[in-house]
């Protein structure tokens, strides 16, 4: 049995925001209360042995739900794999994960969806749930068979990596959702307006002299989705927002009900597409980082519950294909292992968003939108939870990430504010950074 003293509980499932202590007893939280004696912790554990934790200056929440990760197994795996990706997973504060489906083979059957579930529990840190795609081979043209997909374990169907181009597809795609009740994931980008771009169209692109995405790429996208949600009244998640108009249209789409979701990746609420360099691909991200203004409109979003979410995009990739020239390189940032620490010290130190609404985008809505386990410390809920110490620094070491990917744009960097225990159904898999 754990015994947590003293600890600042952040959990919005139950607007808990303030020092308790907490009991967890068999993989599961057993009590929550302001204060407990010595014995009635012992009258509790039954003749358990009891581990008591000075919780003092430190915060527990509920572990975090990404619900966007990428990690290359089956195909990829001297990117990442399932059992990399989610003791990464558990060493940056997440007890879930999300698994997209952009692996090669793509995960378009039932087996897939089994191997990737499989291989999550094989692994035994982080809860790992396969994403299916939409598509068959993700060509955006036949659909998938969600419903024994849904049975095998999938959590969510997404082309995530690449856009359902045909409208009529995607229609179809949401008219199913409404059978499966599982979310559409979608990567919004027009193929035809992104081009062959490598950053966000505007100033900055200008004056680098490199081809531009233009935001409208993504807002049309945004908007098409919105409507067919709308007139289908299937469920739909959108991922990774990064421009004004998008937030724009999320807004209004849900002023109208419309029954939609959406995320936005620590990377376009932290950094702007001023901060790309020629000489280094690590910002190279799709969608591309937006302007200033852009990331005010994601922060402020963020902030009205326009978008519901935090979620990483981890998008793991070798050296070698990074260190390539900038219009070579693959888009993406890896981040599950930094990510938390990041929002905590560029967005909740300098007052921008408050940590309760932190765990509450990134822990307590991914599990309503998606019906998961997690997201609460309710009493008989699983024990996924994060001890969080704002005081703990650490340089982020190529040599301590467990993710396989270095492609972060805080190697060498310091960070402050760290999960320092994570559980997982009451099991203690990360202490002091150290991956258990
Ligand atoms: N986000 C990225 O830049 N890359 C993702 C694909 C995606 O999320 O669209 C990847 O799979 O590498
Ligand atoms: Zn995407
Ligand atoms: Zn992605």
């Amino acid at each position: 049995m754990w015994w947590l003293k003293e600890v600042r509980v952040i959990d919005p499932s139950q607007t808990i925001s303030s020092p308790r202590d907490v009991l967890i007893k068999s993989g599961k939280v057993l009590e929550i209360s302001s204060s407990m004696t010595e014995a009635e912790v012992l009258e509790k554990a039954q003749g358990e042995a009891v581990e008591t934790i000075d919780g003092q200056g430190k915060f527990l929440f509920p572990g975090l739900i990404d619900v966007h990760t990428h990690l290359r197994e089956p195909g990829q795996e001297d990117k990442e794999d399932i059992l990399s990706g989610s003791r990464a997973a558990v060493r940056g504060g997440f007890t879930t994960i999300l698994a997209m489906a952009n692996t090669q083979p793509v995960i378009d059957n039932r087996a897939l969806v089994e191997f990737v579930r499989l291989q999550g529990e094989r692994a035994g840190y982080a809860h790992v749930l396969p994403i299916g795609t939409v598509t068959k081979g993700m060509q955006g043209i036949e659909l998938v068979e969600m419903a024994d997909m849904k049975e095998g374990g999938a959590a969510a169907f997404s082309d995530d990596g690449k856009n359902i181009q045909s409208a009529e597809v995607m229609r179809l795609a949401l008219e199913y959702a409404k059978l499966t009740g599982l979310p559409i994931i979608s990567h919004c980008e027009d193929k035809d307006l992104a081009g062959d771009g490598l950053m966000r169209r505007g100033v900055a692109s200008g004056r680098m002299g490199l081809r531009g995405i233009p935001a409208s790429a993504e807002s049309v996208i945004v908007a098409r989705d919105l409507l067919l949600a709308e007139e289908t009244g299937g469920k739909l998640h959108l991922a990774h927002i990064s421009t004004t108009e998008s937030v724009d249209l999320i807004r209004r789409a849900k002023a109208r009900g419309v029954d939609v979701t959406a995320e936005v990746n620590p990377h376009h609420l932290i950094f702007c597409d001023e901060e790309i360099k020629l000489t280094d691909t690590v910002l190279k991200v799709n969608p591309p980082l937006g302007s200033r203004e852009d990331r005010e409109a994601l922060i402020e979003g963020l902030r009205d519950g326009t978008l519901d979410m935090i979620a990483t995009d981890h998008a793991p990739h070798t050296q070698a294909e990074k260190a390539r020239p900038f219009a070579e390189a693959p888009f993406g940032i890896a981040s599950l292992e930094t990510a938390l620490s990041a929002v905590w010290q560029n967005l909740v130190l300098p007052g921008r968003l408050s940590l309760d609404r932190v765990i509450e985008a990134w822990s307590v809505s991914p599990a309503r939108r998606f019906g998961l386990l997690g997201g609460t410390l309710k009493p008989g809920s699983p024990a996924d939870m994060v001890l969080f110490d704002p005081d703990f620094s650490e340089v982020i070491d190529p040599a301590k990430l467990v993710s396989k990917a270095r492609n972060t744009p805080f190697l060498g960097k310091t960070l402050h504010g760290f999960p320092v225990m994570v559980w997982v159904e009451g099991r203690l898999v990360q202490r002091n950074r150290t991956v258990q």
